[in-house]
């Protein structure tokens, strides 16, 4: 722990007075709230309707307890909401731990926040990290990529947006796309778990190097063509699939996170933000490569330094021609930011040595020597005045600490020009510069073959890159300009057959001998299970659907599982249109594909389940059910009421006798399986349940049990009952108090009849030991 008067770094004062991010009058305060800690910011997730609710919840629940306390002789104050972010869903709040700790009030509050932290409802994320996924405007049909995307605060933010049209019960089933990719292995299973809190079909998650990010192959049927006789021309054709939303939050050396982040005061040293400015350049151009015409991405960092924020955009922009730097100053009127720089002067090493105000200067004071060992860059320094009228630097948006107590951060927003008379038809492609509108996935020979030490200005100034872009062989190259996709939701035509993205024996080859899984440079060594497309025929399919009884308009042809053969024996995945499209016309391999698609179904293990024949032998999962409920025939789902959710809430395996009528009939009907109810609004004792609610259970012979998560079951129980009812809370209690615990008496002939969960589910209920 540094303390205050600790919280020192002259190297860091002196390089950012010499860059001059701030006026001198500016400074003092600045550093202060550098050195005060970062308010809790938290945001609450989910589809819009349900985000709503749960605010509310806070609002005239939580925060009129919290607006009188005083702790110590002193008022604390309550969480606000953050002036800018649309709706008030997100908060700040502004209290010592100490406070949280000791002041009865707060403690609770606190308790409200980790659990529904834990389930998926609220998320705790710097105010500043809010913002990306703000200015990138995804809308529902988007086809959006995630470059650098975990741990998966923003990509949760994107999913979000991507299901804007969700319902309180049912998930939507966006027709775009999320592609969430991290280059680390490990960090990518943070974003698989995030991802799970907003289950979707659409989406992917991918591990590779996002300045090598391979091209995408799809079907001609996800292009739309301005004429017929194009169309017929495209017809079976592939070509590479372009998005309209991408989010460049790249690594970089984060000193706008000084607030949180304290141990960054003894180690901060500007040659981080110098040798990361590189491949930042690579990872935004290869996002304006994969832009469609009219497209916007985002680029972002959490560092204050102008070598990693607007040198790296003047550098991908001049590069990469048809791009500009987007107005976005007033989008969220209530944002205080300040303009991008449009002037430095970079260190040349790590004592601030800021004396060269070009390159030139620089380069000319080395020796032969030297300058074969130097690393810095032409685009480390400023561009000229001329162009930095042309690159509108001032339309970036840098965010500093005291401006509205948050961390640093800096935003640029680029949109690929859309007009084809501001494109780059007319100029020569041997200025060794690639024409923005050779990126549009149909003329594509310069994506072909990047060389990027070409795209910089001097050889001397490149870093080796780490491996060569992945080629796009096999994608059409032979439509004219014009034949551009369109981002037109309604052309999702189906493929005919399901195929197997990889085939079984070649899969079983491929990974004889790969010891290791790699970390994404795009190079072998990767070893996930494929994927592959069951066939709608499949008798587990079929009864699943006969089970549930889902509507034909379900869409069986969708479903995948983790195995080369396609056979249903754990999982099953659903996925939409265009996520299918990119499993079955791309090598899952080469993509390094880590997740598609929401798991629906699981095996339901168990003595009863085996006897009960195919019916019974797969459930739906919670996780899941948004994404089926939509499918399900009215009649088929069974209604309750509150007081049988609660029953459901404090036991285990409670006997169908134990429920009143209509419910306790109508189960007792059932055979053993997988069910989906339905709780009405309602009131038991002083509980009232203020909106309908849809869970899986699962019936055995005489018992039934809520097939959802322990901490969902705790979350939703504080929030309905104001207390945790759950046996498993109450089993905790128990244990605690070093008391014996006696199962209630019905449970003990449940218990006999209860089923043992799959253990791989880690969201399904366990059986009591
Ligand atoms: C600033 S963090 C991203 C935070 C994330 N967007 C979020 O909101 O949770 C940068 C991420 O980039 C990843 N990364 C580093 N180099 C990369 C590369 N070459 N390609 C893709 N990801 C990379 C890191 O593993 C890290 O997870």
């Amino acid at each position: 722990m540094i303390a205050k008067e600790d919280m020192h770094n002259e190297r860091f004062e002196r390089y950012y007075k010499a860059q001059r991010i701030l006026p001198e009058d500016e400074w003092e305060s600045f550093m202060e709230a550098m050195r005060t800690p970062l308010p809790t910011t938290f945001r609450v997730t989910g589809s819009r309707q349900a985000a709503r609710l749960l605010n509310d919840t806070i609002k005239d629940v939580h925060v009129p307890h919290l607006a009188d306390v005083v702790f110590e002789g002193e008022a604390v104050p309550p969480p606000t909401q953050i002036s800018w972010y649309p709706e008030g869903l997100a908060w700040q709040l502004n209290v010592a731990k100490k406070v949280v700790r000791k002041s009865p009030e707060f403690k609770k509050f606190h308790s409200f926040l980790v659990y529904e932290t834990e389930v998926g409802n609220v998320s705790r994320q710097e105010a500043v990290s809010m913002l990306p996924p703000l200015f990138l405007e995804v809308e529902p049909h988007h086809r959006v990529l995630d470059m650098c995307a975990a741990p998966g605060s923003k990509t949760a933010q994107l999913l979000e947006a991507l299901h804007a049209h969700d319902s309180m019960t049912a998930s939507s089933y966006p027709s775009g796309l999320l592609i969430a990719n991290d280059s680390d292995y490990k960090r990518t299973h943070m974003l698989i778990h995030q991802a799970a809190r907003l289950p979707s079909p659409a989406l992917m998650v991918t591990n590779h190097d996002a300045s090598i990010y391979p091209a995408i192959k799809i079907p001609s049927e996800q292009v739309v063509f301005p004429t017929a006789t194009k169309q017929r021309v495209a017809a079976k054709k592939q070509y590479q699939l372009l998005f309209d939303r991408i989010l460049c939050d790249v690594p970089c050396s984060g000193d706008g996170t000084l607030r949180k982040n304290i141990a960054i005061w003894n180690h901060w040293q500007p040659m981080d933000g110098n040798g990361l400015h590189s491949l930042q350049i690579r990872i935004l151009e290869r996002a304006m490569r994969m832009l469609k015409k009219g497209g916007r991405i985002v680029y972002s960092t959490c560092s204050l330094n102008p070598v990693e924020n607007e040198a790296v955009v003047a550098a991908a922009l001049k590069s990469i021609p048809g791009f500009e730097v987007v107005d976005m100053s007033n989008h969220l009127p209530s944002l205080i930011h300040r303009p991008g720089m449009t002037t430095w002067i970079p260190t040349v090493d790590r004592n601030i040595t800021t004396d060269f105000h070009t390159y030139k200067d620089h380069w000319d004071s080395l020796s032969e020597d030297q300058r074969k060992q130097s690393k810095m860059l032409e685009s480390h320094w400023p561009p000229t005045g001329e162009e930095v009228e042309k690159l509108n630097l001032t339309r970036c948006m840098r965010i500093y600490p005291h401006l509205q107590d948050t961390g640093g951060f800096f935003i640029a927003v680029l949109q690929k020009i859309p007009a084809p008379s501001t494109s780059n038809q007319g100029a020569s492609k041997s200025d060794g510069k690639r024409q923005a509108e050779a990126v549009d996935g149909l003329e594509t020979s310069a994506v072909k073959k990047p060389k990027l030490a070409t795209e910089l200005s001097s050889a001397t100034e490149v870093e080796p890159t780490r491996a060569a872009v992945e080629t796009t062989e096999d994608i059409d190259e032979e439509l004219p300009d014009e034949a551009v996709e369109e981002s037109d939701p309604s052309i999702v035509d189906p493929l005919p057959q399901p195929a197997p993205a990889v085939n079984p024996e070649e899969f079983k080859k491929q990974q004889k001998g790969k010891k290791h899984r790699g970390d994404g440079g795009g190079a072998g060594h990767f070893k996930e299970n494929p994927f592959t497309f069951v066939s709608p025929d499949d008798p587990i399919i079929q009864a699943c659907m006969a089970k549930l009884r889902l509507q034909p308009s379900f869409p069986t042809q969708n479903i995948l599982v983790r195995n080369p053969e396609g056979d249903p024996v754990r999982s099953l995945y659903l996925t939409n249109d265009i996520v299918k499209h990119v499993v079955q016309h791309n090598d899952c391999i080469r993509m390094r594909l880590m997740t598609a698609g929401t798991k629906v179904f699981a095996k339901q293990e168990g003595v009863e389940a085996k006897r009960e024949g195919t019916e019974a032998q797969f459930r739906v999962l919670a996780e899941g059910l948004p994404a089926v409920l939509p499918y399900i025939e009215p009649g088929a789902i069974v209604e309750a009421d509150v007081a049988s959710l609660k029953i459901l809430m404090e036991t285990y395996y409670p006997l169908c006798s134990r429920f009143s009528e209509p419910f306790k009939s109508l189960i007792e009907s059932q055979t053993t399986g997988s069910y989906v109810v339905r709780f009405r609004p309602g009131q038991v004792d002083d509980t009232t349940l203020a909106h309908e609610l849809v869970l899986p259970i699962w019936k055995s012979n005489v018992s039934v049990t809520l097939m959802i998560d322990k901490k969902a079951k705790s979350a939703l129980s504080l929030r309905l009952f104001g207390q945790d009812i759950t046996i498993a809370a109450k089993e905790a209690s128990s244990k605690r108090k070093a008391e014996a615990s006696t199962p209630a008496d019905d449970d003990t002939e449940a218990q006999k009849d209860a089923m043992i969960v799959d253990s791989s589910d880690s969201k399904a209920e366990t059986t009591p030991s």
